[in-house]
């Protein structure tokens, strides 16, 4: 029997799976996490807690906190075989591309799967959070010629982050920023990465691969890459009075704005308004950004020219001002953000193998049947 149903580019509106972890409403411009706005999160909460609070489901106790920063502390280094693989990666490769490889390695050293148990599941989870921010900052090191930072245990996590990047303290706002994006990025429902990342799992594989699956997914233009891209736009623009003309230009070339749009939200992204709100706090400090004006110029045309289509900021627009406000690389954006969204991926991994089937949609065949076999002589 064949079940007729309408074919939707893109699976637009149609569920993929019941989940508890998040929550969004693109009319309104809301974002939970279990529940917890975001503007809370970022207010009260730190990256640490939220991934707790997002892979166990509720917010932990000060001893379930402290237990859990401990062991992320403790498992932040990373094998030296993994450093020497990474010496070999082509200084010129995109950052995302060594973090994809680098996560699937680590399957090489832990893939026992033990899926129905808890302590490995734990095991797991601190592992990738403890290691990917340190494989990350790892390949900047290399690539620029030099052996890696180790991490340091007095310093938390967006701390010693940024220490292992630029080899100095960051500046206490510059950390607590940081560490306020990691928290915005964390975890956004069915995106395509996360989605990328339950497919995985549905097939039981380890971790490792449904993570690695994952930061690939995100490091595509229309999704997590697009941070990165955003920059580059705003360098070619160059200056306020070109924003229009830009604008004008992507409308007859039916190009896309980068930063702007989202299949969800049809107002500002909330995550967009507080990561503008760190770039004011870190210009106010640290000195202005000579694209901000572009960006606010660029902003004002988009809504001007789109808002009838609901296409505004999306959490892509704003974050890179911050990022280069902190001193991170242009082309580290994505996996920054990677570094934040392994949370919502792992918890989403957790909760795919609670009530695991996989996943196996079907497709409507549009091709042709029962045609003839020509021999290649006679092609
Ligand atoms: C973390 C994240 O992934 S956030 C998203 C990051 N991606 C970007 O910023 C890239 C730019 N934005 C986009 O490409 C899209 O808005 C997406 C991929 C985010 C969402 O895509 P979809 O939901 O498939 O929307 P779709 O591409 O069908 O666009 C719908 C309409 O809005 C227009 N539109 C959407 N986004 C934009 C944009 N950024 N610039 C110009 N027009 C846009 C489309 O041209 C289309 O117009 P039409 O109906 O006249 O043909
Ligand atoms: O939800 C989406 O489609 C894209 C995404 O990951 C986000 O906005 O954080």
């Amino acid at each position: 029997m064949s079940i007729v149903c309408e074919f939707k580019p893109g699976l637009e509106g149609i569920p993929a799976s019941q989940s508890s972890i998040s929550y969004v409403d693109g009319q309104q411009g809301v974002l939970e996490y279990r529940g917890i706005p975001i503007e809370k999160l970022a207010t009260h909460s730190t990256f640490l807690e939220t991934t707790y609070l997002l892979i166990w489901g509720q917010l932990p106790t000060t001893a379930e906190l402290a237990a859990f920063e401990q062991e992320i502390r403790y498992h932040r280094r990373i094998k030296y075989r993994i450093r020497d693989m990474m010496k070999c990666f082509p200084e010129s490769g995109h950052p995302m591309d060594a973090l994809q490889a680098s996560a699937a390695a680590l399957g090489l050293f832990y893939s026992r799967r033990a899926l129905d148990n808890p302590e490995y599941i734990r095991a797991a989870v601190v592992r990738l959070v403890a290691k990917i921010p340190t494989m990350v900052a790892a390949f900047q090191m290399i690539r620029k010629g030099n052996d890696p930072i180790q991490p340091r245990d007095d310093l938390d996590y967006a701390a010693n982050f940024l220490y292992m990047l630029n080899e100095r303290e960051p500046d206490p706002l510059a950390a607590k920023a940081f560490d306020v994006s990691l928290t915005l990025h964390a975890e956004h429902t069915m995106n395509a990465s996360t989605f990328s990342a339950r497919v995985t799992a549905s097939t039981l594989t380890d971790p490792y691969a449904v993570i690695a699956s994952a930061v690939g997914t995100l490091g595509g233009p229309l999704h997590g890459g697009a941070n990165e891209e955003v920059i580059s736009m705003l360098e070619e623009i160059g200056s306020v009075g070109n924003v229009r003309a830009y604008v004008e230009r992507c409308i007859q070339e039916k190009s896309k704005i980068m930063g702007f749009g989202h299949r969800v939200y049809k107002v500002k992204d909330p995550r967009a308004i507080i990561l503008q709100d760190l770039a004011e706090q870190l210009f106010a400090k640290f000195g202005s950004d000579k694209y901000y004006d572009i960006a606010l110029e660029l902003e004002r045309v988009v809504e001007e020219k789109f808002a009838h289509k609901g296409i505004y900021p999306n959490v892509d627009f704003y974050s890179g001002l911050v990022y280069r406000k902190i001193g991170i690389p242009t082309d580290l954006y994505t996996p920054v953000f990677a570094i934040a969204r392994v949370a919502g991926w792992l918890a989403h991994w957790k909760e795919q193998l609670a009530e695991n089937r996989i996943f196996r949609p079907t497709q409507v065949y549009m091709g042709n049947h029962d045609m003839p076999y020509i021999p290649i002589e006679e092609r």
